[in-house]
């Protein structure tokens, strides 16, 4: 099956990506959940660092509603922060909950150094750099999983991770990768113009992208190892 469409520049950085893409997206987390094959305490603790990794990347998104110029670029970030706090993030709790971990301890669980590099490399690149940059870190994590979603929806072979995989290949999430991707395009027009792809600016953009989907491989390994 082919990937969704998240846009024009989400389309060109993730085919600049090449191998890392894949290692990201077909990672044997991703295919342990795909057929059920995960342990249950991988997940839980994947799942607990990625409450950790939600609330920096929460704080991420803020940065872009500081970075906007425009109300709409404002509004966008502002709906991805609400979404994520206030939906992704009750998977989270509800799951853990449900395994006997409350919230409070789900808020203090100790980050994880491959977690920590992640988040705060996406808040590095949004400090020193404009929304351009911020978004094109940001990107892989938001269109990945929503690449994820819908490939294991379909292709699942098991129950287990069922509400996992319907969360990232639910009509809400999908719709904010659409949103993500439109304004990446949008913010990239805006300020380095339509040729965005032909600008000196591009190369590192992408560069920025490949890092980030790199530490997603890293996360996802560290996942495997409680
Ligand atoms: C590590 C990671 N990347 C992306 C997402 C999607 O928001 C997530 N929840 N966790």
């Amino acid at each position: 099956m082919s990937a969704p469409d998240y846009g024009h520049a989400f389309g060109l950085m993730r085919a600049a990506a090449g191998q890392p893409w894949r290692d990201y997206t077909r990672h044997a987390f991703v295919e342990g959940i795909k057929d059920g094959s995960l342990p249950h305490d991988a997940f839980l603790h994947y799942l607990r660092q990625d409450y950790v990794f939600l609330i920096h990347f929460a704080r991420a998104w803020a940065l872009a509603v500081v970075k906007g110029q425009t109300h709409a670029e404002m509004l966008a970030a502002v709906g991805t922060v609400n979404a994520l706090v206030a939906e992704e993030m009750q998977l989270h709790i509800g799951v853990c909950e449900a395994a006997g971990i409350s919230k409070d301890a789900l808020f203090a669980t100790p980050e994880r150094p491959e977690n920590l590099a992640y988040t705060r490399f996406v808040l590095e690149t949004g400090y020193s750099g404009d929304l351009a940059d911020l978004l094109a870190a940001l990107a892989p994590c938001v269109m990945g999983y929503g690449e994820i979603g819908t490939r294991l929806a379909a292709e699942a072979t098991s129950d287990r991770y069922r509400d996992w995989i319907d969360t990232y290949a639910g009509a809400e999430y999908q719709a904010a990768c659409k949103a993500a991707g439109e304004l990446m395009d949008q913010a990239l027009t805006r300020r380095i113009g339509a040729d965005f792809e032909a600008s000196p600016r591009w190369e590192r953009l992408c560069r920025t992208f490949c890092t980030a989907t790199e530490l997603e491989v890293g996360f996802w390994q560290m996942g495997l190892t409680p």
